[in-house]
């Protein structure tokens, strides 16, 4: 095993994650140990990668025997036992998942031909941005989170579905709690401590329990309710509508030629969910692509928000420049990357354009609170509350 910290009986090294962010602790830990690290967190033995190099050797070289991903007690309930893309392990039925999402989702030209809805609901935002009355903040998380499930589901579902405020709440509880770093996931033979930490049974709530639980399914239930119908409708010849994702899963359910049947894992891959974590037998891989975007051995002033250095730079997000994988690389890499981008790009640039931005109550940038909320991905703990001041007050969106 590579080397690694002092080991406690039966936590090993779980106390020296307690206080910050584990990706900020393993990044700290890594400095002292070295890029390729050992941890034993109570019963999972995990190998940390530090390095753009080990990452490289991790992810591409040797990458088909890091393409599992581990079976985390978070991920299980959620995700109807393994169903959806990112869980799945890495076989016959995450390539053909994968394949059917790629050619009705996040192919080029599916994205292209989603460009319409892209731009209604830039403006959208731009429009109620501007409505905002009396110079008051506005909380851009917030808004740019409900943008981005706005596009999502029209591209995915056909439409925002009803229960959008209640799908982004659960949305929202889910990348908190499910960070796999949960006691049940550190010792999977002790099933109690689950039940002691809280996180199995807060997920269960979401997942089975009477009131909370079956909101996740109800959420979902419908929107495959509502396709349905739909199909029955056109089929009846009182309307014509194109196939969206949704559309596509409930037509291959009943193709025989399929080599796994879809009943069950419709709704776990319409719950998109990401993991950066891979596993190999029972010990657990984790690269921290957060640290390695940060080690001032690749990067000068790494901390700094200097958008320029990439100006001219031939260097890129897509997974081959191991310095910097926001996306991931290898087999596992993000598949919505040509989906994403545009959802970045528009709406940064329509938010640039239309509005000066100033921080509320004379604060200075440097009093901005950064803390980090850790989770499945590290965002902003408080939204980003800011003051709005328009460029064009009288242009017509
Ligand atoms: C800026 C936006 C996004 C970022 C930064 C991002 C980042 C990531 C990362 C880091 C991974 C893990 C890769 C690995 O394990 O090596 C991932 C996986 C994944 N992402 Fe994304 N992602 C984004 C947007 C999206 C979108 C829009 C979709 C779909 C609509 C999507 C779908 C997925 C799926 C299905 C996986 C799992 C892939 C697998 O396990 O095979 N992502 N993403």
């Amino acid at each position: 095993m590579p080397p690694g910290p002092w080991k406690l009986p039966l936590i090993g090294n779980i106390h020296q994650l307690v206080g910050s962010p584990p990706h900020h602790r393993l990044r700290d830990l890594a400095k002292k140990y070295g890029p390729l690290m050992h941890l034993q967190l109570g019963e999972s033995s995990i190998i940390v990668v530090s390095s753009a190099e080990i990452a490289e050797e991790v992810l591409k070289t040797h990458g088909i025997i890091f393409a599992n991903r581990p079976s985390l007690v978070s991920t299980k309930i959620t995700t109807y036992d393994f169903k959806n893309i990112a869980s799945a392990p890495y076989g016959n039925y995450w390539r053909q998942v994968q394949k059917i999402c790629t050619a009705e989702l996040l192919s080029t030209s599916r994205v292209k031909s989603f460009r319409s809805i892209r731009d209604e609901e830039t403006s959208n935002l731009i429009k109620t941005i501007y409505s905002n009355e009396g110079g008051l903040p506005v909380n851009l998380s917030e808004k740019i989170f409900e943008l981005t499930y706005a596009i999502t589901a029209r591209a995915a579902f056909g439409k925002k579905c009803k229960d959008q405020q209640k799908y982004i709440s659960i949305v929202m509880e889910m990348l908190l709690i499910a960070s796999g770093f949960s006691i049940g996931d550190l010792f999977p033979s002790i099933g109690m401590l689950d039940m002691i930490s809280g996180m199995k049974s807060k997920l269960e709530k979401l997942h089975q329990d009477k009131e909370a639980a079956q909101e996740q399914d109800r959420v979902l239930e419908n929107i495959l309710d509502d396709h349905k119908e739909r199909k029955r409708v056109t089929k009846t010849g009182q309307g014509k509508a194109k196939e969206d994702l949704v559309d596509v899963f409930l037509r291959l359910q009943h193709n025989d030629d399929l080599e796994f049947p879809l009943t069950n894992s419709i709704k776990s891959v319409i719950w998109f969910q990401e993991k950066t974590q891979i596993v190999v037998s029972k010990t657990r891989t984790i690269v921290n692509a957060w640290a390695i975007a940060r080690d001032p051995k690749y990067w000068t002033e790494a901390e700094k928000f200097i958008p320029e250095r990439f100006l001219g730079s031939p260097l890129n997000y897509k997974g081959t420049n191991f310095t910097y994988i926001p996306f991931g690389a290898g087999k596992r890499i993000c598949p919505g990357i040509r989906f994403a981008i545009p959802n970045v790009e528009l709406p940064l640039a329509q938010l640039l354009y239309h509005f000066f931005w100033k921080l509320p109550n004379g604060m200075k940038e440097e009093d901005l609170n950064m803390t980090e909320a850790f989770g499945i991905g590290v965002r902003r703990k408080n939204g980003l509350m800011l003051i709005p001041i328009p460029y064009h007050p009288f242009l017509d969106i």
